[in-house]
């Protein structure tokens, strides 16, 4: 089954019903799907809705309920563990509707004067009637890239990664500055290490809550790795064939890795997740 978004009425009725509070889905044994109008007579408390689009056929809507909304034989599963293990479509529909449900979550109030907004029909827009502004969907531009040295590539441990795990650099992009500016700037920051012949891989929506990573091969120019207190707990050179665990196989830090490995051992290349 394909995903597609779209936008619903949620005046119309019928469809399936996915059930969201904070990055989790309510499921049961069949999955995160339920039958929309019989949702609705359900006991839950439900904070906001819209119709994001089609799983197939089927229309899907979105209820955003509060996190004590609890139905017999379900529970709440986070979308981490659909990315981990779920279906590669179902997946898709998810990180969609995660972004969708935290984008209303955090603006069902105006930001400028506080007057709580509505949705605008026909649009992804949350509208203050107030003082005119228009909120759409917050997007978060990252950098990710893999620095290499020949067989060898730099990967480094978060505080907060799995134990063992090492993975590519990543950061934020700042209000101005370019992405290849960010490429150098964090990597630089985290490892004290500079980049050159800079090349653009692919890109990758990322839903927690809400990047979008833009994915960077480059090469070593210079420098001794020294680690950015706090943000780095550890930074290596790792030869091609002798790696540590890496990255969940559907983030895009794991394809920038899979990539120069398949190219330097002369395997076929993977695809962008
Ligand atoms: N898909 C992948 O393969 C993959 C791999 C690594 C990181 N990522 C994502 O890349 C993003 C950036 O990576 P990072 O955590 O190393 O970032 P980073 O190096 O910029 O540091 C994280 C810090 O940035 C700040 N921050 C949080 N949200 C921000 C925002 N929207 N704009 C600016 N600053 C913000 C916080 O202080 C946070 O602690 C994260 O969303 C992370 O989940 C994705
Ligand atoms: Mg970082
Ligand atoms: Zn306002």
């Amino acid at each position: 089954m394909i995903w597609r978004n779209a936008f619903l009425d949620p005046a119309q009725p019928g469809g399936w019903a996915l059930l969201y509070h904070q990055q989790h889905f309510l499921a049961d044994s069949n999955g995160v799907l339920f039958p929309r109008d019989w949702i609705k007579r359900q006991d839950l408390q439900i904070v906001g809705e819209q119709g994001i689009g089609y799983f197939g056929e089927d229309a899907i809507y979105l209820l955003q309920v509060k996190p004590s909304s609890m139905l017999d034989g379900c529970s709440w599963q986070s979308l981490r563990q659909f990315m981990l293990q779920g279906e590669a479509e179902t997946f898709r529909m998810l990180a969609y509707a995660a972004q969708i449900g935290t984008w209303y979550a955090e603006h069902r109030f105006c930001g400028s004067c506080g007057a709580p907004t509505r949705q605008l029909p026909g649009e992804r827009a949350m509208r203050c009637d107030g003082c005119e502004s228009q909120h759409y969907p917050r997007i978060s531009p990252s950098m990710i890239v893999l620095v290499t040295r020949g067989d060898e590539i730099l990967l480094a441990r978060s505080p907060r990664f799995v134990t063992g795990v090492y993975s590519t650099l990543a950061g934020f992009v700042e209000p101005g500055e370019s992405v290849e500016h960010c490429v150098a700037r964090e990597v630089r920051e985290e490892v004290g290490v500079e980049v050159k012949n800079l090349h653009y891989i692919g890109s990758q929506g990322w839903p927690f809550p809400h990047s979008l990573m833009l994915g960077f091969h480059a090469e070593y120019a210079g420098g001794e790795i020294v680690m950015q207190e706090d943000e780095i707990e550890d930074a290596r050179w790792f030869r091609v064939d002798e790696l540590p665990p890496l990255p969940a196989s559907r983030s895009i830090a794991r394809h920038l890795i899979d990539l120069y490995v398949a190219r330097r051992l002369g395997l076929p290349e993977p695809s962008l997740p």
